[in-house]
């Protein structure tokens, strides 16, 4: 059994008493690993039809799927470089359900990277309403745009700041909030040496500190009514219940409405705390709508594209930043006083003359969407071709073109004289 710190399991013995044993015990046990279908891309039927991997349902989220990681590797899979699923520790999948996510709600994801939250949330407003996606760490931020992008995100605003920022323009703003805080990470121990090595109480009590402010500036950006899901991946009570207790105890409009812990040795997960809570006093909103200005000549190498070689007509909610053009989410509140990563659906460049489609939007397009598509199958070795960057023999020159695994696409290409030129992201090419 790894070797686990004195302190840590001193606080774990009082927490559990008579189940110590068994939560010592399951440190033996491998740990587990899921992943969650996004449901935007591939209904649950299809992929099961498709019975790539042997999976198991996980209880508390629909989508979700135990694999083991002896028997197969989904992560070196082509439909993941799709964003046909995404692979997350089962127990982290607890926490989306709880927010009770409806169609067109506005939800904010406080600290988000690498995006295992937010993902989620995605699939669940299937594209309507509004997610902030927020990340306080510049480096951390790349992977949750990327992981965003892959799941073919239309109406999210991905934000780079802190609580505080974020309250000063949020303030009543949101039917929804979950904030997977920053934390010890004591559940990460038996899949990461390095969480073991780096634990120390000092780090608990600081992440303490984080998290109350973390907590008060989330509660303020709700609306009367709204629900805010706090979760940790560690077990220190000072990070948990005591947040959550004297959160609840200086807030008379805040209810608890349920506060759950997986532990690992009752559950197959590496374990998580989850707390909801209801705001039912009132909140003064005066967040304004973003003002747009009605792009016509500006994006005319745009449209030009668009009849060329999409089926769709966008709505005029275009933004402009630089060359870069945007497609605005359909209610966007004005971010001028935020550093903003991502607005809306990052649709392409607009150079002198034409139009180059960006990644972003190949896995946004459904394939009915898109009038010239390379579908490969995934038993073909050309889809690893592709993604390695290599070029492609289709005997056709249709210019842009989406290249499709299984009908979902997953990147340009464009085609002349037969063939076709990669215009997968070099950043993201595949070495397998
Ligand atoms: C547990 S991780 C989030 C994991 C993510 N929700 C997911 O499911 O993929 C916590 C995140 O909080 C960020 N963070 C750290 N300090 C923060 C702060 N003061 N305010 C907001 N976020 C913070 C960290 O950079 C980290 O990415």
């Amino acid at each position: 059994m790894i070797s686990l710190p004195e302190r840590f399991l001193e606080d774990v013995k009082l927490i559990l008493e008579d189940e110590y044993e068994e939560f010592i015990n399951s440190y033996n046990e491998k740990k587990t690993t899921g992943l969650r279908l996004n449901t935007m891309k591939m209904p649950k039927e299809k992929f099961k039809e498709l019975n790539l991997f042997e999976l198991e349902p996980i209880p508390w989220a629909n989508e979700g799927f135990y694999y083991n990681e002896s028997d197969c590797k989904p992560g070196k899979n082509p439909l993941h470089e799709a964003g046909v699923y995404y692979l997350q520790e089962p127990s982290a999948m607890s926490v989306v359900p709880k927010l009770g996510i409806q169609k067109g709600d506005k939800v904010l994801d406080m600290c988000a990277a690498p995006g295992g939250k937010s993902t989620y949330i995605l699939s669940q407003l299937d594209n309507t309403g509004l997610l902030v996606s927020n990340e306080i760490n510049p480096i951390r931020i790349k992977a949750l745009g990327e992981n965003l992008e892959r799941f073919g995100a239309r109406n999210c605003i991905i934000t780079n700041t802190d609580s505080a920022n974020l309250r000063k323009v949020f303030t009543g703003y949101f039917d929804k909030i979950v904030i997977d805080a920053p934390c010890s990470g004591e559940g990460m121990f038996r899949k990461d040496p390095v969480a073991v090595e780096d634990w120390t109480y000092s780090k608990v009590l600081e992440c303490q500190s984080i998290q109350r402010e973390i907590i008060r500036d989330g509660y303020k950006m709700l609306k009367k009514g709204g629900i805010l899901v706090y979760s940790t991946c560690t077990f220190s009570k000072e990070e948990n219940e005591d947040v959550i207790n004297e959160f609840i105890a200086e807030h008379d409009g805040a209810v608890l409405i349920e506060k759950e812990r997986l532990w690992p040795h009752k559950i197959k997960g590496e374990g998580h705390f989850v707390a909801k809570i209801q705001k039912l006093d009132d909140e003064d909103c005066k967040v304004k709508e973003m003002k747009l200005k009605k792009l016509n000549s500006e994006i005319k190498e745009y449209r030009n594209f668009e009849k060329k070689h999409l089926n769709i007509n966008l709505d005029n909610r275009f933004m402009l930043r630089g060359d870069n053009l945007y497609l605005l989410p359909d209610e966007c509140p004005n971010l001028d006083k935020l550093k903003v990563l991502r607005y809306g659906l990052h649709l392409g460049i607009l150079k002198k003359n034409r139009f180059e489609p960006s990644h972003a939007l190949s896995h946004y397009l459904k394939p009915e969407q898109i009038k010239h598509l390379q579908n490969i199958s995934l038993d073909n070795e050309e889809i690893f071709n592709y993604l390695r960057g290599n070029v492609i023999n289709t005997g056709e020159s249709r210019g842009w073109t989406v290249v499709a695994v299984e009908g979902i696409p997953i990147g340009w290409g464009k085609e002349s004289n037969g063939v076709l030129k990669n215009h997968y992201p070099k950043g993201l090419r595949i070495n397998y």
